[in-house]
């Protein structure tokens, strides 16, 4: 099983480590790659006389792509239950895990050389066949799996999962695919295209409209765009994953005892050094918490940044002088808890809302350890509570539904899922729910609008366009206001909004713009 060490060593857990995959085999793994007259060894047996059994790892790699594919499953959820199902133990679930997300992430490359490859369009392949090239590929031009190894090992697998009849053309096409590595097939893919974002679609595996939208996103939030390549690295790395103990409620020791590192950008959070996050008490109890550090970043600015006057004399509190906080779109409560959790320490209320009822369930599972009178959950259309509740809260955050395109690290098949019509499909809903937050908002409360989105068409332009919109309410200093919560200065801010980047800050491309509700008296004047 030394092909079984060699490509699960790293322990990143993600198949890229945030280098390209040639790169990696380029310095590391060619060598070791090939027998010693620098040719590759491959079974000198049939397909059909080698092994029938799968070998479980690989096995689980391949329910979660047929997951992915075949019913839309998001991999994220389906591998921790495969890895459960089939016992694998800690150095198998990280193979399992470096190649199914691997596969996932690098899947348009891939495709592209299997169509260099294949005899037929991949359309006409059955899916499940698809899906097993795509793994034996990645084994092959993106891990350091011995070439015999991953060839034998795909071929098993195919004749165990699928039957022995497309054994045969899983071995042709796989023997032809390890006469390059990635670099040779990228350039071979690329040559006769002159697009630069077609080009780096291929050799960073995006659809070449992420890869316009990305660098589009940047330069409208101030960065220059030749920063798109690190970005799209980024985005093919295994993010660190990030713990934060809820204020007043959790304790880091366990996890800093056990080898996690301190977060140098926000207090109270921590990098986990990896492993079963579940052995901890505070993490199956809730108080310490999995949480990207721009997300907690963006709470917690939202719960520091100072209200105005409400009016003469006033600021904006409830009736009972508590501060009452809203969490517009709560699901499935990341924010909601720490947010929760804060609101307790100050003697205020936190009224978290979520339109799907079974997201609104994972909400009140994730402010369970926070004191039970600090919270409420309530299930319902956001718009809804923008007259329901006018006027009502000091503190408000819209976290609106979004392509997600600034999160695309942590989940690897999003990039091949969204479409260009998705960022016109959300607009008008997340207009809508930004001028409900406003509407809840009290004069001098302020309103957080936060995306895991960088895209100009649902951060700055919605936030252009609620300025043009709405004359009640002016914009904060976001950048500012991420600083003043932040362990050192971030830089993010540009044009009074914020934005965080995963190859500058390591976080998720969180989006922050800051609402102030203006008094009253002020609205009236204007
Ligand atoms: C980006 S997620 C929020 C993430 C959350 N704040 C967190 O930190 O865990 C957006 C959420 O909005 C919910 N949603 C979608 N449409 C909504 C609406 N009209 N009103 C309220 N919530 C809505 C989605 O179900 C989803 O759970």
């Amino acid at each position: 099983m030394n092909e079984r060490a060699s490509g699960s060593r790293r322990g990143d857990g993600g198949g890229g480590g945030g280098r390209r995959p040639e790169r990696r085999r380029d310095a590391q793994g060619r060598e070791r790659n090939r027998g010693g007259h620098g040719r590759r060894q491959f079974s000198e047996q049939a397909p059909r006389q080698r092994s029938r059994s799968a070998d479980p790892a690989r096995l689980v790699a391949f329910e979660v792509l047929r997951a992915v594919s075949r019913d839309d499953a998001y991999a994220n959820l389906v591998l921790p239950q495969r890895v459960r199902h089939h016992h694998l133990d800690r150095r198998d679930a990280g193979f399992a895990t470096e190649l199914a997300y691997g596969a996932l992430r690098w899947q348009g490359t891939y495709d592209a050389v299997l169509a260099l490859n294949v005899d037929r369009p991949l359309a006409q392949l059955d899916p499940a066949v698809l899906d097993v090239l795509r793994l034996g590929v990645h084994q092959l031009l993106g891990m350091r799996v011995p070439p015999h190894a991953a060839l034998n090992q795909t071929v098993a697998l195919t004749r165990a999962v699928i039957g022995a009849g497309p054994s045969s053309l899983v071995n042709a096409v796989l023997r032809r695919v390890s006469g390059k590595d990635l670099a040779a097939w990228t350039a071979e893919l690329t040559a006769a295209k002159d697009d630069a974002a077609e080009r780096d679609a291929i050799d960073y595996a995006h659809p070449a409209w992420i890869v316009r939208a990305l660098r589009q996103s940047l330069v409208a939030h101030g960065r220059a765009a030749d920063e798109v390549h690190a970005l799209l690295e980024a985005d093919n790395a295994a993010p660190v994953v990030n713990l934060i103990a809820l204020p007043g409620v959790g304790k880091l020791e366990d996890a800093l005892e056990a080898g996690a590192q301190p977060g140098d950008l926000v207090e109270g959070s921590a990098l986990s050094g990896g492993g079963d996050l579940g052995r901890w008490s505070a993490v199956r109890e809730g108080t310490v918490r999995v949480q990207d550090v721009g997300s907690q970043l963006v709470a917690r600015a939202v719960a520091a940044v100072p209200l105005g006057a409400a009016g003469p004399g006033e600021t904006a509190k409830g009736a009972a002088g508590a501060e009452r906080w809203l969490d517009l779109c709560a699901g499935p409560g990341g924010k909601a808890a720490l947010l929760g959790a804060l609101a307790a320490e100050r003697g205020a209320t936190l009224l978290a809302n979520e339109a799907a009822p079974h997201r609104a369930d994972l909400v009140r599972k994730a402010l369970r350890p926070v004191p039970e009178a600090a919270w409420e959950v309530h299930t319902g259309d956001g718009r809804d509570l923008g007259h329901e509740l006018a006027g009502q809260f000091a503190r408000v955050i819209a976290d609106v539904p979004c392509t997600g395109l600034g999160a695309l690290r942590r989940r690897p098949e999003a990039r091949w899922r969204r479409t260009p019509g998705d960022l016109a499909e959300l607009g008008p809903l997340q207009r809508d729910l930004l001028d409900a937050a406003i509407d809840a908002a009290a004069p001098g409360g302020v309103v957080g609008y936060i995306t895991c989105s960088p895209h100009p068409a649902e951060t700055t332009t919605v936030v252009a366009d609620a300025l043009k919109r709405r004359h009640d309410v002016e914009l904060l200093d976001a950048g500012a206001a991420l600083d003043a919560v932040a362990l050192r200065p971030l830089g993010a801010g540009h044009e009074r909004t914020a934005q965080l980047w995963p190859h500058v800050h390591q976080t998720d491309a969180m989006f922050l713009a800051l609402f102030r509700k203006l008094p009253a008296a002020t609205t009236e004047e204007s």
